[in-house]
């Protein structure tokens, strides 16, 4: 259409639904991220950010022919444009490790990058749900706790460390050993997500299922370790992409549903849990395996929406 830019185009109506911003959303995760959230009919304004290539990925994004209108945002001066107004705020800025490293490796770089993004949410949409799904969680969702804190804006029932990958993969392995559709599988993960602090509940799985010491030890290993598992398997290339994206996008569609109003919307994510604490250290005197422990974060069934 000559002479006709998308900034001269008509206004739109505005359909009703949530304003979602994705913060390092040209990156491996969030370029599917974003993709997967514009699709979504609940999704009505999409905010990409990131400190590169968000021009490029916005400008492919908004050609998608869904409800969702989607807006670019480039480097830390237009971080606060990006936050303004949001509901949800996802993010997955943050390096990714390589073979040999642990996901506290990462600490030193993603510390800061999710304390500056947090400081954001905090002056800009302080009443946002936040999902953190940058690594280490069981180290970055404490760090966001207490920027919140700091800011006077913490609820802890809006902060949630993104551990869904852990229950996608436990559904899919649990699912290949039962000869199943992962799909009919519930597996609950709870604990942290690293290494033995990912717990998957293998006997309070839906269907109730049994398994044999040997199956368990398998799958236990095969959940703990999934996050491994890819980086080896990328050699050098990053770590899980594209099961993450599907599972952060799964993860906030429960929150979305949760903010509409909608019943029983239950999943499991690194929360803060006051009533923790005194299990917490208790568990951390008799074991000090449970790094998790430290921090007074306790991963748990998380119920957003009404009864
Ligand atoms: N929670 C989980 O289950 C889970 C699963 C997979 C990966 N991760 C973690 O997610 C993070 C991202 O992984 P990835 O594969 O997408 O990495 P990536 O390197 O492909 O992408 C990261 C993106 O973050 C951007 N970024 C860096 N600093 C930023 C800042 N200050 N503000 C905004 N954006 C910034 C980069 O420009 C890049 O586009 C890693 O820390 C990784 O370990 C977590
Ligand atoms: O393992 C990683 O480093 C990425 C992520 O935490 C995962 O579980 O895939």
């Amino acid at each position: 259409m000559e002479g006709l830019s998308a900034a001269n185009c008509r206004a739109k109506g505005g359909s009703p639904g949530f304003k979602v911003a994705i913060l390092g959303a040209a990156g491996g995760i969030g370029q599917p991220l974003a993709m997967l959230m514009k699709m979504n009919p609940l999704v009505s304004v999409l905010h990409l950010y990131d400190v590169a290539n968000t021009p490029g990925v916005t400008a492919d994004i908004s050609h998608m022919d869904t409800g969702a209108v989607v807006r670019g945002f480039l480097g830390p001066q237009q971080l606060e444009d990006a936050l303004t107004g949001m509901d949800l705020v996802v993010i997955p800025a943050g390096v990714p490790r390589k073979p040999g490293m642990t996901r506290d490796d990462l600490f030193n770089i993603n510390a800061g990058i999710v304390k500056t993004l947090c400081e954001g949410i905090a002056k800009c949409c302080p009443k946002a749900i936040v999902n953190i799904i940058s690594n280490p969680v069981n180290s970055t969702v404490p760090i966001a706790a207490e920027v919140f804190k700091m800011a006077g804006t913490f609820d802890p029932r809006r902060l949630l460390g993104v551990t869904m990958l852990d229950v996608v993969r436990a559904n899919t392995f649990v699912a290949e050993v039962l000869g199943l559709d992962p799909r009919e599988v519930d597996v609950p993960v709870v604990g942290g997500h690293a290494g033995v602090t990912i717990l998957p509940l293998l006997s309070q799985i839906k269907p109730p299922c049994s398994f044999t010491p040997a199956e368990t030890e398998y799958l236990t290993s095969r959940i703990q370790n999934g996050g491994t598992e890819v980086v080896e398997a990328k050699a050098g290339a990053g770590s899980a992409t594209l099961s993450m994206a599907y599972a952060a996008v799964k993860f906030a569609d429960a929150c979305l549903h949760g903010l509409r109003g909608d019943a029983a919307i239950i999943q499991c994510a690194f929360v803060f849990s006051q009533a923790c604490i005194l299990n917490i250290l208790m568990l951390k005197f008799l074991c000090s395996l449970y790094m998790l422990t430290s921090h007074n974060f306790i991963l748990e069934h998380w119920q957003l929406g009404g009864s």
